[in-house]
């Protein structure tokens, strides 16, 4: 089986985190990013989830999971350490055909979350399929060492030009060419003086 790799669009969409450990905030973090409506449900949250709440869209609900908490959520992240509950919410999403993910068990989960480079709107997203989430933070980190500000500034320069010769009469092979043109100049993707 391959994922199928996906951006969601998760603004004002409702969802939940079941948890309050060190996972559960890395995943209510990115959440954030997306602008979502957050819920958590946890019997204790770990103290940074808690200043978060303070200033975020995020909702803390200081009780255990109980089953059926899942409805109406777009998307919800088993993040407990506890196998059984996390498993009562996978098949929960089941039985109300959410997207779910498990942060125990990739095969229970429907979606899982890959390491992230993001500079503004460039987002580059590593995968192992589940198979080693320590060497696809090590490959971000490699990244983000390569990837700095200057790709976030030209992707912003390619998105204007997009924007300026639209319906200006260009084929798109001269725009492409246009568009080649302004990413050679940048030299950005040149490595070891050879182009990528
Ligand atoms: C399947 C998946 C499900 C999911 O969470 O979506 C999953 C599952 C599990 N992770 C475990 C361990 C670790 N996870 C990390 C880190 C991250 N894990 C993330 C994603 C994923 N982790 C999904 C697949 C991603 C892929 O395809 O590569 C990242 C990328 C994104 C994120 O979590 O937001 C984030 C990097 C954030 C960053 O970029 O910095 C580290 C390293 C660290 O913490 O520094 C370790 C310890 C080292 C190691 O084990 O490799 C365990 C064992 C737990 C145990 O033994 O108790 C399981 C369970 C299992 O594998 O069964
Ligand atoms: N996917 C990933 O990236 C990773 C996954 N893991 C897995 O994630 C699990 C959680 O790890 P941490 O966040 O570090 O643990 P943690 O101990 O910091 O947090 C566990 C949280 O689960 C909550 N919880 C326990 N029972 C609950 C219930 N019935 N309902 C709702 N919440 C409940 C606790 O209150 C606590 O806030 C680990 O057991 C491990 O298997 C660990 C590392 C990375």
């Amino acid at each position: 089986m391959a994922y199928y790799p996906i951006m969601l669009n998760i603004k004002n969409k409702k969802c939940l985190v079941v948890g309050g450990g060190k996972v559960a905030l890395r995943k209510i973090l990115s959440f954030v990013e997306g602008e979502a409506l957050i819920t958590v449900i946890s019997p204790s949250f770990d103290e940074e989830i808690i200043k978060l709440a303070a200033k975020e869209k995020v909702e803390l609900i200081r009780r255990e999971y109980q089953q059926g908490d899942v409805r109406g959520f777009f998307v919800a992240i088993a993040a407990t350490d506890d196998e059984k509950v996390n498993k009562l919410v996978a098949s929960d999403g089941e039985k109300y055909n959410m997207l779910v993910n498990v942060v125990d068990d990739k095969d229970l989960s429907s979606f899982i979350v890959p390491s992230i480079v993001r500079r503004g709107d460039l987002i580059i997203s590593i995968s192992t399929s589940g198979k080693s989430p320590l060497f696809s933070r090590m490959i971000k980190e490699k990244l983000e060492s390569i990837f700095n500000a200057d790709y976030e500034k030209l992707l912003q320069k390619l998105y204007q030009k997009r924007i300026e010769l639209k319906d200006k009469g260009f084929t798109e092979e001269e725009k492409m060419a246009i568009y080649k043109e302004f990413i050679e100049k940048s030299g950005l993707l040149e490595i070891n003086g050879d182009e990528c």
